[in-house]
């Protein structure tokens, strides 16, 4: 026992740590630079630099650290690079552990809601936006405990550099050991020392993950609940939740039925009739893989109208809605938002996704997802003012101010600080709309908005886009099953089929008096289904 805690306290032994530290450091941080590149690489829209990645993955993960330690120092001088042995052994395990670090950022950054990244390239987000504020954040949080494993495995491989004569603890103690032979007690020592090593990259995992957790209550709870075997659930207990929560308010505030008189309807037309156009789409066409969705679709919407796309499923009316806001390319034809080809400069080139992005925040269409695409790791609030602060450049006061305001507006000022994954989808939905609103948008595009909901959550929702509509006269298309609140609340509707418009007319003339056969048949089933105690 007294060998054991004499070699454990030896300064022969101790000094060996150091090395053994640097060389798991530059390894991991090398690891991490060039990981950084190949994830990069392998994410990348061209083929050759993928490819690369791909080749320098086989050929580094295939074959075994030793030998890749052995190139390092021996090899690499034929070609005048001579390095120190530590410097050698730390790029052979960088090397090494890049394709693995690689894997773990692609998988991370693939791991993010595709929704998420549509819904941020609708509010006019660049790519360099969207890395920042939406991948990464939700990407890093997911990689710590598999980087936190990387990290353990280098520090054991970093023994492997002894095979180069860098003079770190396994080497120290192999030589110790072969000059005492005493090799029981040195290498208990040694394997100590390399246990408290890794236990201290696990604590450090901890703390980060512990750090980063989106659920953590803010009040402080003992050491002892964030060891692994004692991992706790740290969400809110019903009764903590309810405590913390403030009373709940009344969501939305109680108002008779919007629904416009026949006079109302009208006057609405005639104003609407006078009004610039908001939205020109002429000619239409677009495939998949030879598979026809818009056939040649013409549709012009006036400044404060609102019209309500139907149709059967598959007949075009998200893809339409996405090639709006520009977020799905056309094979032919032409769309004008407020007057510009959003996509295009004045020479009708195609302009770079930035560039687009760009121009999206600044024409103003919102768009609102039918799976509401909340940002999953920024509150109520946040997903409302992050995108003004991002895109707008708002200051963090103003865009605060603005949220809660919206909020507030759609009967969820109570609920600001919440998660997006602790609301019901109902209140996903309105704070999507809320966070739609936000930047002011000229026009508004909601595709089906209550199609993922439950039904007793429809009507919340609806009734928020009926006030938009009938209220502040926003221009609004929308994509919806809902007829008869296409009935209260559009002024047109449109009825796709096979990726054209078979009918279009004012919204209660068309839904009452159909004229073409195929939108009376869709009319009649639709009825059939609706369920009989359904309010819209
Ligand atoms: N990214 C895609 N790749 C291939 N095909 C697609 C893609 N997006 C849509 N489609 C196809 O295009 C057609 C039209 O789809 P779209 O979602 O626009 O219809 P929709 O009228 O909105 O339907 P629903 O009411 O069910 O949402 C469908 O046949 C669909 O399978």
């Amino acid at each position: 026992m007294s060998l054991f805690l004499h070699y454990l306290s030896m300064p022969y032994l101790l000094m060996g740590i150091e090395l053994t530290l640097q060389v798991t450091a530059l390894g991991l941080i090398g690891g991490l630079l060039l990981g950084i590149i190949l994830a990069g690489m392998q994410l990348s829209r061209f083929w050759l630099l993928a490819a690369i990645a791909r080749g320098y993955t086989v050929i580094f993960r295939g074959t075994p650290l030793i030998l890749q330690m052995v190139f390092a120092y021996d090899a690499l001088p034929h070609i005048g690079i001579k390095l120190p042995a530590v410097l050698a052994a730390g790029l052979a395990l960088a090397c090494n552990e890049a394709p693995f670090i690689a894997e773990m950022l692609r998988s991370g950054v693939l791991g993010v809601d595709r929704g998420q990244l549509l819904a941020g390239q609708a509010l006019g987000m660049t790519p360099g936006v969207l890395m920042r504020r939406i991948i990464a954040p939700q990407a890093i949080r997911t990689m710590i405990p598999a980087f936190g494993n990387e990290a353990v495995s280098a520090l054991k491989n970093s023994s492997l550099a002894s095979v180069i004569a860098v003079q770190e603890l396994t080497l120290r103690s192999t030589q110790l050991a072969s000059s005492t032979f005493d090799f029981f007690s040195i290498f208990f020592a040694s394997g100590l020392i390399y246990l408290v090593l890794t236990g201290a990259i696990s604590v450090i995992q901890l703390a980060l993950e512990w750090l980063l957790d989106l659920d953590r209550t803010t009040k402080p709870r003992g050491l002892a609940d964030y060891l692994p075997w004692r991992r706790v659930d740290l969400t809110p207990k019903p009764e903590q939740a309810n405590k913390a929560a403030p009373p709940e308010a009344p969501e939305l505030k109680e108002t008779p039925p919007l629904a416009l008189s026949i006079e109302d309807r009208a006057r609405r037309a005639a104003t609407v009739a006078r009004n610039n156009v908001a939205v020109e789409v002429k000619h239409l066409r677009k495939a998949y893989d030879g598979n026809k969705v818009l056939d040649g679709l013409d549709i012009t919407v006036r400044i404060g109208e609102v019209v309500a796309l139907l149709g059967p499923s598959g007949s075009g009316k998200s893809t339409l809605l996405r090639c709006i806001n520009h977020l799905e390319n056309w094979d032919a034809g032409e769309i004008r938002v407020g007057g510009r080809k959003l996509g295009f400069d004045e020479q009708g080139r195609k302009l770079s996704p930035r560039a687009i992005a760009n121009e999206r925040a600044n024409v103003g269409v919102g768009m609102v997802f039918q799976q509401f695409n909340l940002f999953g790791h920024l509150t109520a609030k946040e997903n409302v003012a992050g995108p003004l602060r991002w895109v707008h450049g708002m200051g963090r006061f103003e865009a605060e101010r603005r949220a809660l305001e919206l909020l507030e507006r759609v009967g969820l000022s109570h609920r600001a600080d919440a998660l997006p994954r602790h609301l019901s989808g109902g209140q996903q939905q309105r704070v999507a709309i809320a966070r739609a609103l936000a930047p002011n948008p000229s026009v508004l595009l909601l595709d089906e908005p209550t199609s993922a909901l439950d039904p007793e959550l429809v009507n919340e929702v609806l009734e928020v886009i009926r006030r938009l509509a009938i209220d502040d006269g926003l221009t609004m298309i929308i994509s919806t099953h809902q007829i008869r609140f296409a009935d209260e609340v559009a002024d047109r509707v449109a009825f796709l089929n096979g990726g054209v418009i078979l009918e279009q007319g004012p919204a209660h003339e068309v839904l009452t008096n159909p004229r073409h056969p195929l939108t009376a048949r869709f009319l009649s089933v639709m009825e059939a289904e609706r369920p009989k105690d359904a309010v819209a």
